[in-house]
C-alpha cells in the first residue's frame, strides 16, 4: 500500500503536536476527524496510509453531517438548493456565513463548501475536466480606474450572456477598517445587472482571513453559476500577491502617468502580471499611455516567462471611450484558450490549492503559538533581550518552542 511521507522540522513538528491537543479547537477538531490517529503520527516521518486518509476524509464530512441539527441541516439544503439555482441572495448568505468567525458556523460553511465543491467537480467532468469559470484578478494603484474598468468589461461580458461576479479584496479594510478602494458607490450600473454579483471585502480581518474568504467566496460563486469571477484589489501590501495566488490570469491595470505615480508599483508583481492595460488611453492621456504601453513591453521583455504557452501584453484602453475594451478581453479569452489547451491552468490551480492549504496552516499554527500560556509568558522577556543582542534569535526562538511543544506548560 503506498504511503504518504510528511517530512516536517523540529518546528513543524512541535506546533502540530501543540495543535492537535487542544481538544476545543477548530483546527484540532477538524484535524482528528480527517485524521484519525494524528496524534499518535508524528514522529520525525510520518507514514500515513493514503487510502486511510481518503476514508477519514469522507468520514470526516460524514460525521459534521451527522452532526447537524435539524434547523442546521435545513439551513444547508436551503442556501445549498438556492445557490445552485443561481439565487444572488443565497450566493450573498452562503458568502457571508464563509466570512463569519463563529466557530460553529465556520463549521456549517465548511460542509456547505464541500457540497458546493462536489458539485463543480460534477460540472467540469461534463465539461471534459476542464474548469467551468474563468477566474481574473484585476489590480492596481489606487486610482488606476480598475473600477471604471470592470464596470465596462463586466457590462460587455454580461450583454454577451456571461454571468460575471466581482470579489474585492481590500487589504486597509484589514488594518485600519478605513477603505482604499473607496466608500464611494462604484460600478453603479454593473451592481444593477442581473448577470452580474458584486461582493466588497470584508470589513474586517486579517489579509489570511480576508485571502481564504475570497478563495471559499471564488467556488461558492463557481457554484451559483457564475462563468467569469473577478476579483480586484488596490496594489498595496501583500494584497495583490495573495490575489494573484488564486486566480487564473493575473492582470495589472497602470494609468498613463509617470515617475512617482508609478512608483508605488513593485517589480515583484509586474512579474505576476499575465497582462499589463495602461488605462485611461483618451484624450490627452493618450500620447502618455502610449509611452507607458513602450516601456512596459520593453520591461516585461527582460523579466523571465512564467508560462511555456503565454507571453505577457501590454495594451491601452480606455473604459471612457470604450476603446480597446473588446481587445483587452479577446487578450485575455487568447490567454485562457492558450493556457487550457496545454494543462497549465489546470496545473496553476492544483498548485494554487495547495499553496492555499498550507497558507491556511500557517495561519492556524501561527494563532496557536502566540496564544500558547507557555509562549506568551516568555515572550516580551525574550523579545527584549533579542533586540538588546543579549540573546541570540537562534536561541530565543528555540526557548520559545521548548515552552510551546512541553507538556507541562500546554496543560
Ligand atoms: N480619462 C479617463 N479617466 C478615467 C478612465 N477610467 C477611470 N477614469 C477616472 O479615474 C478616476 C479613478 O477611477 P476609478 O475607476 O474609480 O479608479 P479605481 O482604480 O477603481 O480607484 P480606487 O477605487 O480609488 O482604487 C475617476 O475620476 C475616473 O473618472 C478612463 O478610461 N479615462
Amino acid at each position: 500500500m503506498p504511503h504518504v511521507y510528511y517530512k516536517m522540522g523540529r518546528f513543524g513538528l512541535s506546533l502540530l503536536r501543540h495543535i492537535s491537543s487542544f481538544p476545543s479547537s477548530r483546527t484540532c477538531c477538524l484535524h482528528q476527524r480527517v485524521f484519525p490517529g494524528f496524534q499518535s503520527c508524528y514522529k520525525s516521518t510520518i507514514p500515513v496510509h493514503t487510502c486511510q486518509q481518503r476514508r477519514g476524509v469522507s468520514t470526516a464530512l460524514r460525521h459534521q453531517m451527522q452532526d447537524l441539527s435539524g434547523p442546521e441541516q435545513r439551513l444547508l439544503d436551503k442556501l445549498y438548493e438556492g445557490l445552485i439555482s443561481g439565487q444572488r441572495a443565497s450566493l450573498a448568505e452562503s458568502i457571508t456565513l464563509v466570512e463569519t468567525q463563529h466557530p460553529r458556523k465556520k463549521e456549517l460553511a465548511q460542509v456547505l463548501l464541500q457540497k458546493v465543491l462536489a458539485y463543480r467537480r460534477e460540472q467540469e467532468s461534463h465539461n471534459g475536466g476542464k474548469p467551468v469559470a474563468f477566474r481574473v484578478g484585476l489590480s492596481g494603484p489606487p486610482g488606476a480606474g480598475k473600477s471604471s474598468f470592470i464596470e465596462v468589461v463586466g457590462k460587455m461580458l454580461t450583454g454577451r450572456g456571461h454571468k460575471v461576479s466581482v470579489l474585492a479584496v481590500d487589504p486597509s479594510s484589514c488594518t485600519t477598517g478605513g477603505s482604499l478602494m473607496g466608500d464611494k458607490t462604484r460600478m453603479t450600473e454593473l451592481s444593477r445587472d442581473m448577470n452580474a454579483f458584486i461582493r466588497p471585502s470584508p470589513t474586517s480581518g486579517t489579509l489570511g482571513g480576508v485571502t481564504r474568504t475570497t478563495n471559499e467566496a471564488i467556488v461558492l460563486c463557481e457554484g451559483a453559476g457564475y462563468d467569469i469571477v473577478l476579483v480586484e484589489t488596490v496594489g498595496v501590501g501583500q494584497s495583490e500577491f495573495a490575489v494573484a495566488d488564486m486566480v487564473d490570469m493575473f492582470v495589472l491595470l497602470i494609468p498613463p502617468a509617470g515617475g512617482d505615480e508609478l512608483q508605488g508599483i513593485k517589480r515583484g508583481i509586474i512579474e505576476r502580471a499575465d497582462l499589463v492595460v495602461v488605462t485611461k488611453s483618451d484624450g490627452d492621456l493618450v500620447v502618455p499611455a502610449r509611452r507607458i504601453q513602450t516601456e512596459y513591453t520593453s520591461a516585461l521583455k527582460l523579466l523571465r516567462r512564467q508560462s511555456k504557452s503565454w507571453n505577457p501584453k501590454v495594451v491601452r484602453a480606455s473604459s471612457h471611450s470604450g476603446e480597446g475594451i473588446p481587445e483587452v478581453w479577446a487578450k485575455m479569452e487568447l490567454y485562457r484558450d492558450a493556457m487550457l489547451a496545454n494543462g497549465e491552468l489546470q496545473g496553476r490551480r492544483r498548485a494554487q490549492q495547495k499553496v492555499w492549504m498550507w497558507n491556511l496552516i500557517q495561519e492556524n499554527v501561527l494563532y496557536h503559538f502566540q496564544n500558547h500560556p507557555g509562549v506568551r509568558d516568555a515572550l516580551p522577556h525574550l523579545e527584549d533581550r533579542v533586540t538588546k543582542g543579549a540573546v541570540s534569535p537562534g536561541l530565543a526562538a528555540d526557548l520559545l518552542l521548548k515552552a510551546f511543544s512541553s507538556p507541562s506548560s500546554s496543560s
